[in-house]
């Protein structure tokens, strides 16, 4: 589970975070859906350590992220950026770096990957190296690493940006099949169709705080609309920085 807690951060002279509240069960897909700029990067930041916040508590299974870092980050994955992996290595040698740098033995760290790989079906591609992946292969390689320590919960900052249509279809696959298990996944976007579909529970977001929170079926019926995309509209003001 994470929860953060009146949480606020202002970095130069924007408050970025501003008395920021919110939970993230085990087994849901909690969205935070918010224009540019609405903090959303900012709030991942801080729960991954990144950001240390002015006030507030970030916690992840109970544990306080600016307290204790390096149990906080044990049951935490955060899924990098698939399109900066090192190019020379083999995603059995990437991931096993990874899972080493998150603190297990060498030979611990290569059990659990050799688990990953299965649990993602990265076996054909295990030992090739990066260079030259497409897209789903990267992004398989990329949460593969995310989740090696397994860990609980799962953070993703946009995770679809940049990639294709079957690349959002297989992550969105993989992270149901991550709820399923029972994890605690939380992601950003501002993609209006990829939250509908994959959230039990949506953050809405905007200036640091939350506007409103709910499914998306409660967020419509908050706003009295059929579509999330209005929903949004009314409960934000704009839809700008938010792609149907
Ligand atoms: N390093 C920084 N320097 C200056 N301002 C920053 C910095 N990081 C964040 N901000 C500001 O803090 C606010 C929140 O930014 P943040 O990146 O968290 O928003 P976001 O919801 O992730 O936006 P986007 O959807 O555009 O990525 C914005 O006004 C942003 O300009």
């Amino acid at each position: 589970m994470i929860s953060v807690t009146h949480l606020s951060k202002k970095i130069g002279e924007v408050q970025a975070l501003n008395d920021l509240s919110f939970t993230a069960q085990d087994g849901h897909i909690t969205g935070l859906l918010g224009p540019n700029g609405a903090g959303k990067t900012t709030c991942l930041r801080t729960l991954f350590g990144l950001l240390k916040p002015d006030e507030g508590i970030a916690e992840v299974d109970g544990i306080n992220v600016a307290e204790k870092p390096i149990e906080a980050k044990q049951q935490l994955g955060l899924f990098p950026d698939p399109f900066g992996l090192y190019e020379r290595l083999t995603p059995r040698e990437y991931i096993q770096f990874f899972a080493e740098l998150s603190g297990m033995s060498a030979k611990n760290a290569k059990q659990a990957t050799e688990n990953v790989i299965a649990q993602l079906n990265l076996g054909d591609i295990s030992d090739r190296r990066c260079k030259g992946f497409s897209q789903g292969q990267r992004m398989k390689t990329a949460l593969a690493q995310a989740i090696v320590h397994q860990p609980t919960n799962i953070i993703l900052d946009e995770p679809t940006r940049g990639l294709d249509v079957m690349s959002t279809r297989l992550l969105r696959d993989i992270l149901l099949d991550l709820k399923a298990r029972g994890h605690c996944v939380l992601f950003s976007s501002h993609v209006m169709q990829e939250v509908a579909a994959l959230c039990d529970h949506v953050i809405v977001m905007a200036n640091g705080q939350v506007v409103a929170t709910g499914s998306p079926d409660e967020l419509c019926q908050q706003t009295g609309e059929t579509s999330l995309e209005e929903a949004f509209i009314k409960l934000i003001g704009t839809d700008e920085g938010i792609a149907a």
